[in-house]
């Protein structure tokens, strides 16, 4: 191709679902004994750095999302469902709700408690976050054992909200011992 020719850039709606799931999937980097030995770790940060995969896994979440009924608000989880949570409720046209680890938050907060796959942590939402009767999509980028999203669904409930959907890219196979029923997913992984 000569130089002042362009390439005709790839835009997401023109292709099909399957692709779409292709297109993400290659952009997930495998990361053997990644932060311990023995963990197979699911870099997304490939998937970031391109914009169509990017925006494809917005595109799918939110056209999942508009199926089922109205949604108040996008509750996100630190670190990496910071990264597609506001970018989705600003599609939405709804506002994002972060749950931090513990200590990060200002003023009243609710705390939770959880394992992980390699580790233990506590995580926090402001107390004036969600208001009773709020319907809220929890996201974030992968469940392992799923106790981090089982705690963020502990907290919703505790503040009388109701969670419609928890959206992650990634369901790792292999280590579901999670009791989330709500789950949507893009990959099994
Ligand atoms: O299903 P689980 O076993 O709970 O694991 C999944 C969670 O682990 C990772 O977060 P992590 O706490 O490692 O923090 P980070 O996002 O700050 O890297 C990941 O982003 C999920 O939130
Ligand atoms: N295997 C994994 N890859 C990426 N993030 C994770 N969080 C928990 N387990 C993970």
């Amino acid at each position: 191709m000569a130089v002042h020719e362009r390439a005709t850039p790839v835009r997401s709606e023109m292709i099909d679902r399957d692709s779409k799931l292709r297109l993400i999937s290659r952009r997930i980097r495998d990361v053997l004994d990644f932060p311990k030995q023995g963990i197979l770790y699911k870099d997304i940060c490939p998937l970031l750095a391109d914009p169509v995969a990017f925006s494809t896994v917005i595109d799918l979440f939110a056209e999942h999302v508009k199926t089922l009924g109205s949604v108040d608000l996008v509750m996100g989880l630190e670190a990496r469902g910071f990264l597609f949570g506001p970018v989705l409720a600003q599609r939405l046209g709804v506002g994002f709700v972060p749950v931090r680890k513990k200590g990060k938050l200002p003023g009243a907060t609710v705390l939770a408690s959880y394992s992980l796959e390699y580790g233990k942590d506590e995580m926090e939402i402001q107390a004036d976050a969600i208001q009773p009767g709020q319907r809220v999509v929890i996201v974030d980028d992968i469940i392992a054992t799923g106790g981090t999203l089982e705690a963020a669904c502990k907290l919703v409930k505790q503040m009388q909200g109701e969670v419609i959907q928890c959206l992650v890219v990634i369901l790792l196979s292999g280590l579901q011992t999670c009791q989330i029923d709500k789950v949507f997913h893009l990959l099994e992984l």
